[in-house]
């Protein structure tokens, strides 16, 4: 594409340098620059993208956006842009270059804490009942027609979100879930995609070491709903949620709430069973019982959000269930695994205090026996949930062991130092194994008859990142290895 063309809806400061250069992609990292491509300078958390000019050069740029107005262009074969905002000229410029793929797509964004991935699956699920082409984007990574791709972020970089989702019309799909970061908000990820719906699960204390306090976590939120232009479905029984609906009065699209013990689309008669758990759903097109494969009163906000989205598209009730109950399980969200031991282990991704009261509080509801948690807590994420998720898992469980979850840069050791904190007023007992593969064994190795063991905080993740460098770590594997090793003696 020709400089000139891509740059018609950028706000710039000043050019110099000519504008009939071809272009042939946009990228913010040097490294992946390629002949031609234009580059991106980002002022980072951690890196000056401004000093990697000179690499892009020697890769093959020839354009280069940057956000330092005293940059000095010595060549005249480059063309320098001075924009305000590199990350939102990033947005704008991806969206000219892929041809403004969230206009011909319908695009569902989910935001909140909690629930965004199990809610994009279930809203998967009715979606392909109902004959669409759905695409999803999130933290299990894209999926395109069966086709899955790993991507390091829930919410990818601008360049490759407007990539995904022009990859998704060539492949003919016509409708987008997309799990919405609060940091994909803040840093103008999402910036110049058109949502047709936004949805919000919940919010809680999550992410303070980038958001600082919850209300401008909250308010980073609820960009979303100024991005869409049909409809905004909200969990009103959430305090944020209804802290968001007062806040959204100036909002010209419609809001549509819902929730169980408030909103336009409600649940009632709800039964909690071991595996799964059943509800009427009450809206003003009629009611209908639904049956989802999983358990948690949690996992039924979750369905009530996608519900409410596909109402607000106009699928039917019975079309709505029958994609509800089809789909088996999400991975890593409270996956089971049973044992010859007549105990049940289960994988789950809960890693704030919400998701350990929500699932911790989900067991405790049906188990017969005792509870045995392991988990950590990430390194270099906020430091404040440590000794939170400590308190609650103590409260929950009737053992925990704690181990390492993705360390990072930081000593494992000391980080479950920190969750202790939160544990030991209550002189409760517990095991410290920093390894985490030590940890699991150590906990089926204890595990009697109705035990249930609770492996949370690495859900469907295949690796750990312990002293920066990512291992092999497959959670399921492992404890099917360790199951099956214990059968064979
Ligand atoms: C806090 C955050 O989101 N940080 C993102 C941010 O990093 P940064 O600004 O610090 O980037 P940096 O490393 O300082 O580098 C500055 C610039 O120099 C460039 N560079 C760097 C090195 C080089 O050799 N050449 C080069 O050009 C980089 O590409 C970048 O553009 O911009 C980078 C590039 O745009 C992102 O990769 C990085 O995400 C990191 C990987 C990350 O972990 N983000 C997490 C917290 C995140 O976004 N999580 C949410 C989900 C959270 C949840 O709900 O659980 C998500 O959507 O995934
Ligand atoms: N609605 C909910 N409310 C509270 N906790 C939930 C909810 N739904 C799921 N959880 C818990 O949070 C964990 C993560 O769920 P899920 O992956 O759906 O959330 P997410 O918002 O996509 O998380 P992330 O942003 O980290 O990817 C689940 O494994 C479960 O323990």
């Amino acid at each position: 594409m020709k400089l000139q063309k891509l740059i018609e809806d950028l706000d710039y400061i000043n050019i110099s340098g000519d504008l009939e250069k071809q272009i042939s992609g946009i990228e913010h990292n040097s490294k992946n620059i390629k002949e031609n491509f234009l580059f991106i300078a980002i002022k980072g958390f951690k890196l000056d993208g401004h000093d990697f000019i000179f690499d892009a050069l020697s890769r093959g740029s020839k354009v280069i956006v940057v956000e330092n107005n005293n940059f000095y262009n010595k060549r005249d074969d480059i063309t320098i842009i001075t924009v305000k905002n590199s990350r939102i000229a990033l947005a704008v410029l991806s969206n000219a270059f892929y041809n403004y793929p969230s206009t011909r797509l319908n695009i569902v964004g989910i935001t909140g804490t909690n629930g965004k991935t199990s809610t994009s699956y279930f809203l998967e699920s009715i979606f392909k009942n109902n004959q669409w082409k759905t695409g999803v984007i999130g933290t299990l990574g894209v999926k395109i027609n069966e086709q899955n791709y790993n991507i390091d972020k829930t919410t990818p970089e601008a360049n490759n979100l407007q990539l995904f989702l022009h990859n998704m019309l060539e492949k003919d799909i016509n409708h987008c879930i997309m799990e919405v970061s609060s940091h994909s908000l803040s840093l103008n990820r999402v910036h110049k995609i058109q949502f047709d719906i936004g949805i919000f699960t919940n919010l809680s204390e999550e992410h303070l070491d980038f958001h600082k306090s919850l209300d401008e976590y909250m308010n980073s939120k609820i960009k979303l709903f100024y991005m869409t232009d049909k409809i905004n479905i909200i969990n009103s029984d959430d305090e944020f949620g209804k802290k968001m609906i007062s806040k959204l009065k100036d909002l010209k699209t419609r809001i549509i709430t819902y929730g169980i013990n408030s909103g336009d689309i409600q649940a009632k008669n709800i039964i909690q069973m071991t595996k799964n758990i059943s509800f009427d759903l009450v809206t003003s097109l009629g009611n209908i019982n639904i049956k989802l494969n999983t358990p948690g009163i949690f996992n039924i906000y979750n369905a009530l959000a996608a519900i409410s989205c596909s109402i607000a598209l106009g699928i039917d009730l019975k079309t709505i269930k029958q994609g509800l109950e089809k789909l088996e399980n999400v991975k890593g969200r409270f996956q089971v695994i049973k044992s010859d031991e007549d105990f049940d282990v289960i994988i789950d991704f809960a890693h704030s205090p919400d998701g350990f009261k929500n699932v911790l509080k989900t067991v405790n509801e049906f188990a017969k026996a005792r509870i045995i948690t392991v988990f950590g807590c990430g390194g270099d994420r906020d430091k404040s949930k440590r000794p939170k998720m400590g308190e609650i898992a103590a409260k929950y469980s009737d053992i925990c062991i704690l181990t390492s979850d993705n360390s990072r840069s930081e000593d494992t050791q000391v980080i479950i130092e920190q969750i202790i904190q939160g544990i030991e007023e209550s002189s409760y007992e517990y095991f410290k194994i920093p390894d985490r593969k030590k940890a699991i064994k150590k906990a089926i190795e204890i595990a009697r008859p109705y035990d249930i063991v609770m492996i949370l905080g690495k859900g469907h993740e295949t690796y750990q990142i312990i002293n920066q460098k990512k291992i092999e770590f497959d959670e399921y594997k492992i404890v099917k290895d360790i199951l099956d090793s214990y059968r064979q003696k």
